[in-house]
């Protein structure tokens, strides 16, 4: 594992090469990695490039519309989890000023007989841009994929059965989120783009974060930037995981700082995929990573449960 880079990096291909010992250093360096840094840039990752582009050309779009027009794409009874949140509504958790974003958020679509479509708004088409809704279906497959490739490894590297993340997974309450932070146009009193947080879900795929602006806090107490190459996404350890593994993989802070005066201008994109389990997934710690010297740290809870208390906290969610 090299380390010029602020967060360590892994190698997917050597996950699905088929070769046995490479796949074995994988699942090392990347559990590893969840131990000391909980995020990590990973190279091919299998999410074809073109196909990012595509996304953010038609985000891009999309935020570009006048805010009348991405208002009616605001439904506040889904709390933000499907369709546009507008400018000012989201904060982190124990801050009361909000974020300087607006975004919007695309998730599950059931394609089987499964009967948790019943627990899945449908998701909101954007009429202006016909390419949008197409374009984030196929990204959301295709970090539905690769995540569950990162979920076996991580799976492996727990001692659990490979595959023990899989059926958890299929048709869970993942979300694609697209996020615009506008140009700043005067001295913000308090808010930075994205104050400092932990995210929800499992783990956190990230296209684009390679824009300057995302930080970690390191074990110093340090904001370090996040630096990717850009044929790499970055992958970070979410609240939930960390719960299921007792705190053994680090759900690291992070924040996203607003740039230099002289780049006020400049609007950010950025396009994580939260990847979530069912609802019914049980986050009960792990046995394996209670021990002696690692005592239990939390309560029983099913991942819907967890996901509503946070939805509360962030302001979604009344
Ligand atoms: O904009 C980014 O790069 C990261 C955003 C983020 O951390 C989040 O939405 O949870
Ligand atoms: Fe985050």
């Amino acid at each position: 594992m090299a380390t010029q880079q602020s967060i360590p990096f892994v190698d997917l291909a050597d996950f699905t090469s088929g070769n046995a010992s490479l796949k074995a250093a994988f699942v090392q360096q990347l559990g590893k990695a969840y131990e000391e840094v909980g995020f990590v840039a990973v190279k091919n990752h299998g999410i074809p490039d073109a196909l990012i582009a595509d996304l953010y050309k038609y985000v891009q779009q999309f935020f570009a519309l006048p805010s009348a027009t991405k208002y009616a794409y605001e439904i506040p009874e889904l709390a933000g989890q499907r369709g546009y949140t507008s400018f000012g509504k989201e904060h982190a958790k124990g801050y009361d000023a909000p974020d300087l974003k607006e975004f919007f958020q695309f998730g599950q679509t059931v394609e089987d007989k499964d009967a948790i479509a019943e627990e899945y708004p449908p998701n909101v088409q954007v009429k202006e841009v016909p390419a949008f809704t197409p374009t984030f279906f196929e990204a959301y497959r295709g970090f539905e994929k690769s995540g569950k490739y990162l979920l076996q490894a991580i799976a492996l590297y727990l001692g659990l059965d490979e595959h023990y993340f899989d059926e958890k997974i299929h048709n869970g309450n993942s979300i694609l989120r697209a996020i615009h932070y506008p140009p700043i146009t005067q001295e913000p009193k308090s808010a930075i783009r994205a104050e400092q947080h932990e995210d929800i879900n499992l783990i956190t795929l990230l296209v684009g974060a390679s824009a300057d602006g995302l930080q970690i806090l390191d074990k110093q107490n340090n904001w370090v930037p996040v630096t990717s190459l850009p044929e790499q996404i970055v992958v970070n350890v979410g609240d939930m995981l960390q719960r299921l593994t007792n705190n053994r993989l680090k759900s690291t802070t992070h924040r996203v700082v607003n740039p230099p005066r002289e780049k006020w201008h400049t609007s950010r994109y950025s396009i994580p995929f939260f990847l979530h389990p069912k609802s019914n997934m049980k986050l009960d710690c792990l046995e394996s990573c209670v021990t002696a010297t690692h005592p239990l740290q939390y309560e029983p809870i099913t991942a819907g449960a967890y996901l509503d208390e946070r939805l509360r906290e962030i302001g979604l969610k009344k």
